[in-house]
């Protein structure tokens, strides 16, 4: 059973439409890479999700639950850490979290353990026992997840929680989800941060305009919508090396274009492959106004 199942759901604030027929599953385990520009409609699916927005028409369920007819039941399977930090400042970085975990239902012998693993896998450690409103933005980004995840909550939602903090906590943050996934939580990610995306090996559902522009792995959207190109600079007699570019469709042509030099094969003294990035795949996809993907 999908831990989070989501179908053909509308959302609308008074005539804006913000999302139209979205459908998307989050297995146990499984990352969802939840991608957009801005305005696509990322953190109203997540409120959705929570039960913060209703919608117009459409389906949500949390492992099983429907969340429109049982919206308690199912909030309690969720940890969501929202775009916007909500921390208590004058408390300490962990007593945000301790209280959090008490209020999800952490059995109390089981918070201090709890708390501890977590604060220390956000690199919290040297500071939690500082009041929040001492500490900088991108930490108190991480007390704020940390708020998220304490109580190992069934489905995980994290609105863009690497915004503002340095490249070796990015790393933490990444690796703490990617550590959750991998003990079975179902984890909705959203980040304007491709490289993100590819570091979980997530799941990718790019949404735009409200709808669902593209879905798949990484690997095959960079297949699907990427190009690659192969450079070969061949030695010439009397000049500078000559750059032939090759247009294929994918890394694997790279043995059949270099035997096709034939003869000149001696001559090759050096070669290139350029893969086309995901942010020039999404850059595409949403310019070109992607027909919606099917359902899964
Ligand atoms: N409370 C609201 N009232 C009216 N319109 C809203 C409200 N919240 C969001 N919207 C609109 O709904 C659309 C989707 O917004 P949403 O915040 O879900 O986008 P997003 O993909 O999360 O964007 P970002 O990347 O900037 O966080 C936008 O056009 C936004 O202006």
């Amino acid at each position: 059973m999908a831990v989070l199942d989501v179908r053909d759901l509308s959302v609308a604030y008074g005539d804006h439409v913000a999302l139209r027929d979205v459908s998307l599953r989050i297995e146990p385990g499984q990352i969802l890479g939840l991608l957009g520009p801005n305005g696509a409609g990322k953190t109203t699916l997540m409120n959705a999700v929570v039960g913060a927005v209703r919608p117009r028409a459409g389906a949500i369920s949390v492992c099983g639950v429907d969340v429109a007819a049982h919206p308690r039941r199912a909030r309690a399977y969720v940890g969501y850490a929202e775009q916007e930090i909500a921390v208590f400042p004058t408390l300490t970085a962990r007593e945000n979290v301790r209280d959090w975990a008490a209020i999800c239902g952490v059995p109390r012998r089981q918070q201090d353990e709890a708390v501890a693993a977590t604060l220390s896998a956000l690199l919290l450690d040297r500071i939690a026992d500082r009041q929040v409103r001492t500490l900088s933005g991108g930490q108190r980004r991480r007390v704020h997840c940390a708020m998220a995840t304490v109580a190992r909550p069934p489905l995980l939602l994290l609105d863009e929680p690497t915004v503002g903090v340095d490249p070796g906590t990015r790393r933490a943050v990444l690796e703490h989800v990617r550590e959750l996934a991998d003990a079975g939580t179902a984890i909705c990610y959203s980040t304007h941060y491709l490289p993100e995306v590819e570091a979980l090996q997530a799941e990718v559902v790019l949404l735009a305009d409200g709808t669902v522009a593209t879905r798949g792995g990484v690997a095959d959207l960079l297949d699907r919508y990427g190009s690659t190109v192969i450079d070969l600079r061949i030695a010439e007699q009397d000049s500078d090396p000559r750059t032939i570019s090759v247009k294929v469709a994918g890394p694997h042509a790279l043995p059949a274009v270099v035997q096709g030099l034939g003869t000149d094969l001696h001559r090759l003294v050096g070669l290139d492959i350029r893969r086309s990035s995901l942010d020039e795949v999404f850059d595409r996809v949403v310019a070109a106004g992607e027909v919606p993907a099917d359902a899964p």
